[in-house]
């Protein structure tokens, strides 16, 4: 990963689980300001548990987070987002009694990222402003999801298989707008993701985890040029 000392995230020796079952062991990674790091591993290795740690959504057992070299892991999850976390969870957790609009205007902080810009990305959510969270497809519900971080102004987010369940033709759509963030906008990011080649493309990093543990840490690049290590670091037979 970048250096440590320059690092926006600093992740050290990070062990946690839930209640007294430790799931994550020893995780350490850093994460440069406008890197994008694909986070990998088969299902059940930790993911989702190091986002959701990330958040202050589970018991840290040990370690330490650093954000902007301030302390992340000290702070209660509500006080992530003000820190700069901007968090979607896998299941997305939009406020489903608001509109879109509503959705996004109400956890808005000022920046860069207003509602409007979040429509120019996502013009289904412009024809959808005045809709329920009930009333929208999964893609939109997702959309939104995104939207909703984004207008935080976070300065990581952090996307927990923002593409699963969704038919091929959002996944394109989103998968747009998430290459334009993290190419041309610059935003910092974690994905976790069941397709990796198509989140290997788009980001900077790559890291692999497997029971708990980070097994592989590199370019993303470099991993996507060698299919056969994917495969085994993802336990997939070829
Ligand atoms: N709420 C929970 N309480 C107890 N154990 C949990 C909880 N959530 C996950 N686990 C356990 O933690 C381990 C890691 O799960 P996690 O969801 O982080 O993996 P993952 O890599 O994200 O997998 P997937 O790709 O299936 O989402 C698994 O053994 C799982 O059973």
């Amino acid at each position: 990963m970048s250096g440590t000392t320059n690092a926006l995230l600093q992740i050290e020796g990070l062990s946690a689980g839930y209640g007294e079952a430790v799931v994550l062991n020893d995780v350490s990674l850093s994460l440069g300001e406008g890197e994008t790091l694909a986070l990998l591993g088969r299902n059940g290795t930790g993911k989702t548990t190091l986002i959701n740690t990330l958040a202050g959504a589970t018991r840290q057992h040990g370690g330490r987070i650093l954000l902007g070299g301030q302390p992340l892991h000290t702070l209660p999850a509500y006080r992530r987002a003000a820190a700069g976390v901007g968090w979607v969870p896998q299941e997305r957790n939009i406020f489903k009694s608001l509109t879109v609009h509503e959705n996004l205007t109400a956890v808005a902080r000022p920046g860069r990222w207003t509602p409007a810009r979040v429509y120019e990305m996502f013009p289904r959510l412009a024809e959808r402003k005045g809709n329920l969270g009930t009333q929208l497809s999964g893609g939109e519900q997702q959309m939104l999801a995104v939207g909703r971080a984004l207008v935080l102004n976070p300065r990581l987010v952090l996307l927990d298989e923002p593409l699963e369940g969704l038919a091929p033709i959002i996944v394109e759509e989103l998968l747009r707008a998430i290459r334009r963030l993290t190419r041309d906008e610059g935003l910092t990011a974690i994905i976790v993701e069941q397709h990796p080649q198509a989140i290997l493309a788009i980001s900077d990093r790559a890291a692999v985890l497997d029971h708990g543990s980070v097994v592989h840490r590199g370019a993303a690049a470099e991993l996507l040029a060698q299919p056969a290590l994917l495969d085994r670091l993802l336990g997939l037979a070829r």
